[in-house]
C-alpha cells in the first residue's frame, strides 16, 4: 500500500490535512517536516504531507528550506484547512504557567493567551501533537493543539476554537519525486524557487516574465540562501499549470535569465479559484501566435 509521511505525531492539523489528501493510503507520522521530505528521498516513503503557508503567520520556512535543496520534489495536491485551536492541560495542573505548542500555533494565540492564562510562559515544541505528549509527560503544563489531538491524547480541555484571527487557514502539500503531473483542471498553482542574481533589477525582470504573459502571482517568498549572507532565493506561486502554453513560456524565459530555477510542481487549487486570463494570454492566443511565426519563417505569411 502507498505510504505518505506526515509531519505527525498523530494528532497534528498535518495529519489532518494528509487524510483529505490520502485516500486508502497508509499514513505514517514522522518528527519533523525535514524528516517527511527525507523519507520520500530516499524511497521509504511514496508521499510527503506537510504544512507550506498560513494567513497569520506567512511561509513555514521548514518546508521552503527543504523544497529548494537536496534532490527535486513536487507537489501533485494541496489541501486547505480552517485553523482554530483546542487548549489542553492535566487534571493535576491548577495554574497553568508554561504553555507549549509550535511557534505558528503560538503565534496564532498570543492575545488569547495573554488574556486567558497570563501567567503561562510560552514554549516552542516541534508541533502542535508534541505539544500534547509533553503536557502528558509532565514537562509542560498547558498545549495548544488541532481539535482532532483530543483523540488522541487523553488530556483535560481548557478552551475549543481558540483564535486571535477569525478565518486563519493554513495550506498544504503533497509532495512527491518528480513523475506525471496531475492534468491541468483550470484552476491549478504553479509553484517555482529561484535565486535571482545579485545585481539592480534582476527579480523585477524575473517577476516581468510572469507580467507579461498574464500571470497572477499567489504567492511571493525570499529566504535566504544559507551560508551566502544577503543573498536570497524566491519562492514565486503563481496561477496556471505548466501544461497551459503561457504558463510553458513564461518557465522557459525564467530558465534563460537564471540557471538556477527549480520547478515545484503544478497542481489543482485547493479553493478551486479559477486562473485569471488576461487578454491574448489564453492557450488558443499562444498556440495561434505560435501557428503565424511558423508560417512567417516558412515563407508563407509577412
Ligand atoms: O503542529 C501541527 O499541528 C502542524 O501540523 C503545523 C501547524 C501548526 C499550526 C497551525 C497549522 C499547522
Amino acid at each position: 500500500m502507498p505510504r505518505i509521511a506526515y509531519f505527525g505525531p498523530q494528532g497534528t492539523f498535518t495529519e489532518q490535512a494528509a487524510r483529505s489528501l490520502a485516500g486508502a493510503d497508509e499514513l505514517v507520522p514522522v518528527e519533523t517536516i525535514s524528516s517527511a521530505l527525507t523519507s520520500v528521498r530516499r524511497g521509504e516513503a511514496d508521499a510527503a504531507c506537510v504544512p507550506v503557508e498560513n494567513s497569520v503567520e506567512g511561509p513555514v520556512s521548514a518546508t521552503l528550506d527543504g523544497l529548494a535543496e537536496e534532490s527535486p520534489l513536487v507537489a501533485v495536491a494541496e489541501a486547505l484547512l480552517p485553523v482554530h485551536f483546542t487548549v489542553l492541560t492535566r487534571d493535576d495542573v491548577e495554574t497553568v504557567r508554561t504553555v507549549a505548542s509550535h511557534p505558528h500555533a503560538l503565534a496564532q494565540v498570543r492575545w488569547w493567551l495573554e488574556h486567558n492564562l497570563p501567567e503561562a510562559r510560552a514554549v516552542v515544541s516541534s508541533s502542535t501533537a508534541a505539544a500534547a505528549v509533553a503536557v502528558q509527560r509532565g514537562e509542560y503544563d498547558a498545549a495548544v493543539t488541532a481539535p482532532v489531538a483530543v483523540e488522541h491524547y487523553p488530556l483535560r480541555v481548557l478552551a475549543t476554537e481558540v483564535a486571535d484571527v477569525p478565518d486563519a487557514r493554513t495550506r498544504f502539500l503533497l509532495l512527491r519525486p518528480p513523475g506525471v503531473l496531475p492534468e491541468p483542471t483550470g484552476s491549478d498553482r504553479t509553484s517555482i524557487v529561484a535565486a535571482a542574481a545579485n545585481r539592480t533589477g534582476a527579480l523585477a525582470e524575473l517577476l516581468a516574465e510572469l507580467a507579461t504573459r498574464g500571470i497572477n502571482l499567489t504567492r511571493l517568498d525570499a529566504r535566504p540562501i544559507k551560508g551566502n549572507f544577503g543573498l536570497y532565493r524566491f519562492f514565486i506561486d503563481f496561477e496556471g499549470h505548466v501544461a497551459e502554453p503561457r504558463i510553458g513560456a513564461a518557465l522557459a524565459a525564467l530558465r534563460r535569465r537564471c540557471n538556477n530555477v527549480r520547478f515545484l510542481g503544478s497542481h489543482p487549487r485547493a479553493d478551486g479559484v479559477q486562473a485569471t486570463i488576461e487578454p491574448g494570454a489564453a492557450n488558443d492566443d499562444f498556440g495561434n501566435a505560435d501557428a503565424w511565426v511558423d508560417a512567417v519563417r516558412k515563407g508563407e505569411l509577412a
